[in-house]
């Protein structure tokens, strides 16, 4: 049955910004919360508020005033264990607040995926002073990859390659995530061939998979992303498993984006997120249903009786270099003038290094047209430092 009326997004970026037009599309009330002002989804809701999302008592405020039908995860950096205490008086988090507290924390979803659930994963050490993580990098053995547990986005992550590295990555750890780290996670470094995001939808229809988006990584961060990824039956099926595994474990209703990394003899669960997943921006041109418009009636209950790919595509966002307190896109004619190509732009009002500001988006008879496509529409744009604003 549908009657929720009223949905709560915690995170208001860009991703959040495309959950809340499928949302509203379907007449729902829409309330945005981040950390500042003019954020992405912000733009497009009804309301907002600017809160410190990791204080549980402004998180609870927030809720409590607007009582939601739907408390919606967008972003890892929540108080979630007080999403968990509003879950056991009566609130409904999106998948489940347990989804939301262990996700946040690389610790809580490894454990479970790996020791739990024994799903094949780079072997991994975590480490909470630096003793510690000499101790860690000496058990898993050199290159390995550093990443504070709380981040995403490729914050504070390294890649660790010797022992005179240790200062500098358990430094970048330390000063990168988006919270103070106090804890990092060492892995293994998996030579991989390719990686994927398999989109795993839990819904009153059961579990969906979208077809695998195949994704380049910078730096932690995605540069470009595909779909279909080409790959054997026996990985997909492997990936399916996988993600069908995880994704029961988590439980509740919506989509989640399942990160893995495919070699030749082996599919490994990298880590998930309980929510539409930034390489899955490319489904905005490419299925019948968006991973945001998918997500919506997930979580709203709605039947989702298929989902088509409708055409390859390809997607390619465009990252700031520096910090600029003022700027503007320029290129935008132009990118615009390329094929079977659409922009997204997300108004963030401040560009930080590294920073995701927008994002091209093509389709084409083939998934190497379709990259070519938005590379091209992509190298139009340019981000320029705006004095006069
Ligand atoms: N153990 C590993 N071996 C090799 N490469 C890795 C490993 N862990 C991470 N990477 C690379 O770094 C990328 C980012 O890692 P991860 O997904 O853990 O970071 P993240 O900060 O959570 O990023 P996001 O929030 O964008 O998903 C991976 O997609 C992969 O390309
Ligand atoms: N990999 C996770 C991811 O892409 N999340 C997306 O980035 C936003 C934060 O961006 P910001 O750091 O630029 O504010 C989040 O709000 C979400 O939309
Ligand atoms: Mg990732």
């Amino acid at each position: 049955m549908y009657y929720t009326e009223k949905i709560l997004l915690l995170g208001s970026g860009e991703l959040g910004k495309e959950v809340i037009i499928e949302a509203q599309r379907l007449g729902v009330e829409t309330i945005a919360v981040d950390r500042y002002a003019d954020a992405p989804a912000m733009q497009v809701a009804h309301r907002s508020y600017v809160i410190d999302m990791l204080d549980p008592a402004e998180v609870r405020r927030v809720i409590e005033a607007e009582q939601p039908d739907l408390i919606v995860p967008e972003i890892e950096a929540i108080a979630t264990a007080e999403l968990v205490k509003l879950e056991e008086e009566g609130y409904r988090v999106i998948p489940t607040a347990t989804a939301a507290r262990l996700t946040m924390d690389r610790e809580g979803i490894r454990r479970l995926a790996a020791e739990t659930l024994g799903l094949p994963t780079a072997k991994y050490r975590f480490a909470a002073s630096f003793e510690e993580f000499v101790t860690a990098t000496e058990a898993i053995g050199f290159p390995c990859v550093i990443k504070p547990i709380m981040s995403s986005s490729g914050k504070g992550q390294s890649v660790c390659r010797s022992a005179e590295d240790r200062e500098r990555c358990w430094k970048v750890a330390m000063e990168g995530g988006r919270v103070q780290a106090t804890k990092v996670i060492v892995e293994e470094f998996i030579s991989f061939d390719s990686e994927i995001t398999l989109l795993t939808v839990r819904s009153t229809n059961g579990t969906l998979f979208c077809a695998p988006i195949g994704h380049l990584q910078q730096d932690g961060d995605y540069i470009e992303s595909w779909q279909p990824h080409t790959m054997t039956e026996e990985q997909l099926e492997q990936a399916k498993q996988i993600a069908a595994t995880i994704t029961e474990a988590l439980g509740g209703f919506g989509l989640f984006g399942v990160e893995l990394f495919l070699s030749k003899d082996q599919v490994y669960f990298s880590e998930v997120s309980p929510r539409p997943h930034d390489t899955g921006l490319v489904t905005l041109v490419t299925q019948n249903l968006s991973e945001f418009a998918l997500h919506v009636r997930a979580i709203l209950g709605l039947p989702i009786p298929e989902i088509t790919l409708l055409s390859p595509g390809a997607s390619r966002p465009l990252k700031a270099k520096q910090a600029m307190d003022h700027y503007r896109i320029e290129g935008v004619a132009d990118a615009l003038a390329t094929s079977n190509t659409q922009l997204r732009i997300f108004r963030k009002p401040l560009a930080t290094a590294g920073r995701r500001l927008a994002v091209a988006l093509s389709t084409a008879d083939t998934v190497e047209q379709a990259r070519e496509l938005a590379r091209q529409a992509w190298e139009q744009l340019r981000l320029v430092a705006d004095e006069h604003e």
